[in-house]
């Protein structure tokens, strides 16, 4: 039996089979899984070698980590003294897979490299200066002309719901977008929707930890992803093209400017998902919207329309759809012909002093959540959503 299935029948289904539709689960669960070879992982070895660009420490342990609990299981090294650095960090960062199954580790590691061949090499293909399409990515397109990095969600299909592959490209194209040499950076969904949410079925991949594991797991993704938008040097700015469901609501407080389709909603039901806000959404919203306001969308999940957004201050400017994109992309291009440095430095300016507290929002929230994706009302909000039961 899969481990996602057997947790929640565990868990939640303790007499029967009424919440959770079990062939559903396990249907999906079935369509999801997906097993390296090992020609596979010896092909990724041989791949990490050929690299062009060093990929940074952090990937190395990472790749070092997968590549020990895949070859020889869990760490099975004493820990190294405390001035033992980099012996240390290699020894931390195995440790940390705790009891991850070999073979895991081993598709861990070829999608990794998988990741890395195809975004370093497209990076490294580009010439300073010149416009560009980067192919290397799985879940966004992200192009860059006219003194614009446009990051686009592209999986459509699925309502541009997140992934976890898809936080971490979004983390690497935006710290990409920082160093290129665009004015500024716009983030917009491709399809009807600009984007539906965390991806519910990034709560079925159960590691060997259980439950606990997945939902620390989740709360460190959460904290980095959120973090890079607090981060963020350069003028970001949302093109909602359409209806915006959870997360990808609550981190428009921390865009610089949002600008709307009149076919655009904005919906944040995190009660009805037994969860709570994110993207410093506590924070920053009642500031934007005043608390009472705040509420009625954290707490009750209020859709508002795009107008109701606007006349709330959380989006910018609202356009009729047929001429959305013309206009938005005509008024984004002008802004882009304005002095780089400056528009960099008076953001700085106007967002700097609330950094640090944003970074405690966030650890806060995040640390809120964790606890919320335990819970019961939570797991059943997904079971149901995964079993076809309910939709927003
Ligand atoms: C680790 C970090 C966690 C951060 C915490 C974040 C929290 C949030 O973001 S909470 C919000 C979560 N989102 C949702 O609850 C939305 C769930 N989706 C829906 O209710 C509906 O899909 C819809 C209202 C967004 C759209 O409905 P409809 O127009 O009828 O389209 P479909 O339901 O047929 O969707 C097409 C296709 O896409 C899949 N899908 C859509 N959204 C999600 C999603 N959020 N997660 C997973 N899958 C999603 C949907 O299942 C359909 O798939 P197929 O059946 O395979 O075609």
């Amino acid at each position: 039996m899969a481990p996602l299935a057997w947790r929640l029948a565990q868990r939640w289904c303790p007499s029967s089979l009424q919440v959770i539709s079990f062939p559903v689960l396990q249907l999906h669960l079935n369509r999801t899984a997906m097993r390296a070879s090992q020609k596979d992982f010896e092909n990724a070895m041989n791949q990490v070698k050929l690299l062009k660009k060093d990929p940074g420490n952090e990937v190395k342990l990472k790749l070092y980590a997968l590549y020990k609990q895949a070859t020889e299981g869990p760490c099975n090294m004493p820990k190294p003294g405390v001035f033992d650095l980099i012996n240390k960090a290699k020894w931390g960062a195995w440790n940390a897979l705790g009891s991850l199954p070999k073979e895991t580790a081993r598709q861990n590691y070829v999608d990794l490299v998988s990741s890395l061949s195809s975004s370093l090499e497209s990076s490294s293909q580009v010439e300073p200066g010149t416009d560009r399409k980067s192919t290397g990515y799985e879940t966004l397109m992200v192009t860059s002309e006219d003194g614009i990095t446009k990051i686009m969600l592209n999986r459509p299909t699925k309502k541009n719901a997140l992934n976890v592959e898809m936080y971490h490209e979004i983390m690497h194209a935006l710290k990409a977008a920082s160093k290129d040499d665009s004015a500024i950076t716009v983030l917009t969904g491709n399809g009807d929707y600009y984007s539906s949410g965390n991806d519910l079925t990034n709560f079925t991949d159960i590691p060997p930890g259980g439950v606990e594991e997945k939902a620390k797991n989740g709360a460190i993704l959460l904290r980095e992803f959120v973090g890079c938008f607090i981060d963020f040097p350069k003028p970001l700015i949302a093109v909602v093209n359409g209806p915006a469901v959870g997360i990808s609501v609550t981190l428009l407080g921390l865009f610089d400017a949002v600008y709307a389709s009149d076919r655009a909603t904005f919906h944040t039901p995190f009660s009805h998902l037994g969860q709570s806000p994110e993207g410093c959404s506590s924070y920053t919203f009642p500031k934007i919207m005043s608390p009472a306001k705040a509420t009625e969308m954290l707490v009750f999940g209020k859709k508002l329309t795009a107008g109701e957004a606007c006349a709330q201050g959380l989006v910018t400017e609202v356009f009729p759809d047929s001429t959305f994109q013309k206009e938005v992309w005509t008024r984004l291009k002008a802004f882009a012909k304005l002095p780089p440095n400056a528009m960099r430095i008076s953001k700085e300016i106007i967002r700097n002093r609330e950094k640090e507290k944003l970074h405690a929002v966030n650890a806060e929230e995040c640390s809120v959540l964790q606890g919320r994706w335990l819970s019961d009302e939570c797991m059943n909000a997904v079971v149901s959503f995964l079993s076809r039961k309910s939709k927003l």
